[in-house]
């Protein structure tokens, strides 16, 4: 752990019923990067994420959050929501918005005092507040897209859309899900310029199987397999690494072997 870091998972295992999907796992996440977690399937990916949300007790070790202006949080044994109220977000692998709402509305929605559907329809946004949204649209081009129902996006800007949605609350982490699951290239890519444009404001955590992403955007990786950290590094040496090309690359476990 070093001064820059925003989240330490120390010593973290996770035991379900006699079966070890984490053990011991130890990761430092620094302050405004991209930090992937890679693996094959059943590595422990998923279940770090959930650890780290507080979806799922571990059954050893704790997490740790360092925000930029305050006092360390221990996020072990705090309730989901709680964690979310701290500042970290988590995107799932399926687009969430609301179909029938406008994109701007859908935005709304997500400002952290908006509670309802309804309440969020009526609201009247402060000047602040709109200012903030379409800066955020921007970011993650939807801003000409405000208007329009959120069902008629496309699968990748409805992506974006939750990614922006997530901006809204000014979290200092998110963590993505397969953000670039069921996009062509060209929408990967994209996904991953927007990525690259927003870890000014926070850090990202992403889950993904998808080697040309992780290549075009990683800070750090680190590879798990059967539950344990193999090797952590920037992407150029995880990709050199003999044991993850045995365990994963070479194996076909990501979309993209061949490269
Ligand atoms: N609630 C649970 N009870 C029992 N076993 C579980 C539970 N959740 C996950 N597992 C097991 O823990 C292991 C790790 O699962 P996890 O979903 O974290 O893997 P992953 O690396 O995200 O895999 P994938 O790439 O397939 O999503 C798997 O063997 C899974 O079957």
């Amino acid at each position: 752990m070093t001064n820059d870091t925003v989240l330490n998972i120390q010593d973290v295992t996770v035991d379900f019923d006699g079966f070890c999907a984490l053990l011991r796992v130890n990761v430092a996440v620094k302050r405004n990067t991209i930090h992937f977690f890679i693996g094959p399937n059943g590595a422990g990916k998923t279940t770090l994420l959930d650890i780290i949300c507080a979806k799922t007790k571990a059954t050893d070790g704790e997490c740790t959050f360092y925000p930029e202006n305050r006092s360390p949080v221990k996020l072990t044994g705090m309730k989901e929501y709680k964690i979310v109220g701290e500042g970290i977000g988590r995107k799932f692998q399926v687009p969430s918005v609301f179909v029938n709402l406008s994109v701007i509305e859908n935005m709304v929605l997500s400002l952290k005092d908006n509670k309802s559907i309804w309440q969020s329809i009526f609201y009247r946004i402060s000047k602040e507040e709109e200012k903030s949204i379409n800066e955020i649209l921007e970011a993650v081009d939807l801003l000409d897209k405000k208007d329009e129902k959120a069902g008629s996006l496309a699968h990748g800007q409805k992506q974006w859309l939750e990614i922006a949605m997530q901006l809204v609350q000014k979290p200092e982490i998110i963590m993505l899900d397969e953000p670039a699951a069921g996009m062509g290239k060209p929408e990967t890519y994209k996904t991953g310029e927007i990525l690259k444009k927003i870890k000014d404001q926070c850090t990202i955590i992403i889950v993904e199987h998808d080697m040309d992403f992780v290549k075009q955007i990683s800070d750090c990786v680190t590879v798990l397999h059967e539950g344990k950290v193999l090797l952590e590094g920037d992407c150029d040496l995880v990709l050199a690494n003999k044991t993850v090309q045995e365990v994963y690359l070479g194996r076909g476990g990501e979309r993209n072997a061949e490269n």
